[in-house]
């Protein structure tokens, strides 16, 4: 039996988690549940059904909305109230942290965002085993999240990562050439950047293969999703980013693939569906009978395979060049996305300026460095940010900080800085999208 925190129960991946276990109740044990509190009628019947010891909401607002539910499930579905034993509740931001520091054996991080960080690294302070769908924290944590992890402590979710560690299960570490992320191409696959630049929130939302949450629906639209998923290759399975590459295919079959120094590729492929990573990941190292349909055979398939166009989606190669930097920069790219996605699905900014703003962000803490960062080779260390002396506290997020002098205070500052900058360009007039 594995007892179980899952983050983010309310989301498309929490709510898959949960059905996974739902139906091996043999095989894990829910002991804690936690999500931001925007859906508090969900996360009550979640209690109910699961019957976590604790349950943490985000919004600490949300506390007395989760007791009504509570109390409202339980009479709908007519049970005596003396004889439900409700959890503990606890409130506000460190609510998941809180969590994450459960006595358990898996914490699943189904947190959308930066916002996910803090229970990645409580997590593995802990030294529990980190069933991680959120990329976010280990792109913008970098080291922080891989010196902090143990051999094998941190199970990949993600489909693509998960694909990477079942294929890698083919051959030695010495034996891997290069790491292949397959990519659908979103829904905007085949356009130019100018017949993008009226697409709507709902177009973009519109992916063909997979149902997800709108951050990450977004983030495929823009290829955002690709760039991020190339730093968490690099950083889950150490290698090179030059040997990480990105291929179209939009059928979303084959999730992703290795390639060894023989010419051999091994690739790992099912139709898309969430709910075989994710008990992939729960039963690691064991795969758990029925998780998910597989590839029907017996039918004529056609899978297809085309090189990702860097011109009409620049956001893997400006990723993979945050990554190279290092430091703060991904953390800076990845908060002035998560800024510009809001204000996308706000008719703030069009499409294409999801991309040019949060590059116009980065390019800006980029230069703040000592010689410049967006001059300098791959993995050099520039000098440490410093609070004190004449830089203001304000300030000091805009700072590029290398990544050997990288902490966790740098990574969130650097965060909430990209966010206010990219909001200011948002909100800036001449940045509008055309009537
Ligand atoms: N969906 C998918 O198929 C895949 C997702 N991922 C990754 O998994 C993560 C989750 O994605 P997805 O499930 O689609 O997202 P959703 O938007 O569907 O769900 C996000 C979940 O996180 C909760 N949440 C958001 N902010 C906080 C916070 N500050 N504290 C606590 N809980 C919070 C939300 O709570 P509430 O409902 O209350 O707002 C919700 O439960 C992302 O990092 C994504 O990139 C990776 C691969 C596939
Ligand atoms: C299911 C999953 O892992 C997503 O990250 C998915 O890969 C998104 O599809 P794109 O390939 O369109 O980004
Ligand atoms: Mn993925």
């Amino acid at each position: 039996m594995r007892d179980v925190v899952i983050l983010g129960s309310t989301g498309s991946i929490g709510t898959q988690a949960l059905e996974v276990i739902a139906e091996r109740r043999e095989l894990f044990r829910v002991v804690g549940l936690a999500a931001a509190g925007s859906n508090i009628k969900l996360l009550a019947r979640q209690v109910l059904d699961f019957d976590p010891a604790v349950v943490g909401v985000s919004r600490a607002s949300a506390v007395q909305d989760l007791q009504l539910a509570l109390y409202a499930e339980v009479s709908r579905r007519g049970w005596n109230k003396g004889e439900v034993r409700l959890p503990k509740i606890v409130a506000g931001p460190e609510a998941p942290n809180e969590l994450a520091a459960l006595d358990c054996d898996i914490v699943l991080n189904g947190i959308t965002g930066s916002a996910g960080l803090g229970a990645t690294l409580t997590t593995l302070a802990q030294g529990t085993t980190l069933a991680l769908a959120n990329k976010e924290s280990l792109v913008i944590g970098g080291r922080l999240v891989t010196d902090a992890a143990a051999d094998g402590q941190i199970v990949a979710v993600d489909s693509e990562h998960s694909a990477i560690a079942q294929c890698l299960r083919g051959g030695t570490a010495d034996e891997v050439d290069r790491l292949i992320v397959t990519a659908s191409g979103g829904p905007f696959r085949g356009m130019t950047r100018a017949q993008m630049a009226d697409a709507t929130p709902e177009q973009a939302l519109a992916h063909p293969t997979w149902n997800m949450g709108r951050v990450i629906t977004t983030n495929s639209a823009t290829l955002v999703n690709k760039g991020l998923e190339v730093l968490e290759a690099h950083l889950l399975y150490g290698i090179d980013l030059d040997r990480v590459d990105v291929v179209v295919h939009p059928q979303s079959m084959i999730h992703s693939m290795v390639q060894f120094i023989d010419g051999s590729t091994l690739a790992q492929c099912s139709p898309p569906d969430m709910k075989l990573p994710i008990a992939l990941a729960l039963g690691w190292p064991a795969r758990l009978a029925g998780a998910a349909r597989p590839v029907n055979w017996s039918r004529a398939n056609t899978w297809t395979f085309e090189p990702l166009d860097d011109e009409a989606f620049p956001a893997v190669s400006l990723i993979r060049k945050a990554g190279r930097i290092g430091g703060t920069a991904p953390a800076v790219l990845n908060a002035a996305n998560e800024a510009c996605v809001d204000a996308f699905h706000e008719h703030r900014i069009g499409f294409n300026q999801i991309t040019d703003i949060f590059a116009a962000v980065l390019d800006e803490h980029l230069n703040t460095a000592p010689g410049n960062a967006t001059k300098l080779p791959a993995d050099s260390q520039p000098a440490a940010t410093s609070t004190a002396g004449s830089v203001k506290p304000a300030d000091v997020g805009s700072r590029w900080v290398g990544a050997e002098a990288l902490t966790v205070d740098a990574v969130l500052s650097a965060d909430a800085w990209a966010r206010r900058r990219a909001q200011d360009l948002c909100s800036d007039e001449t940045r509008r999208p055309q009537a």
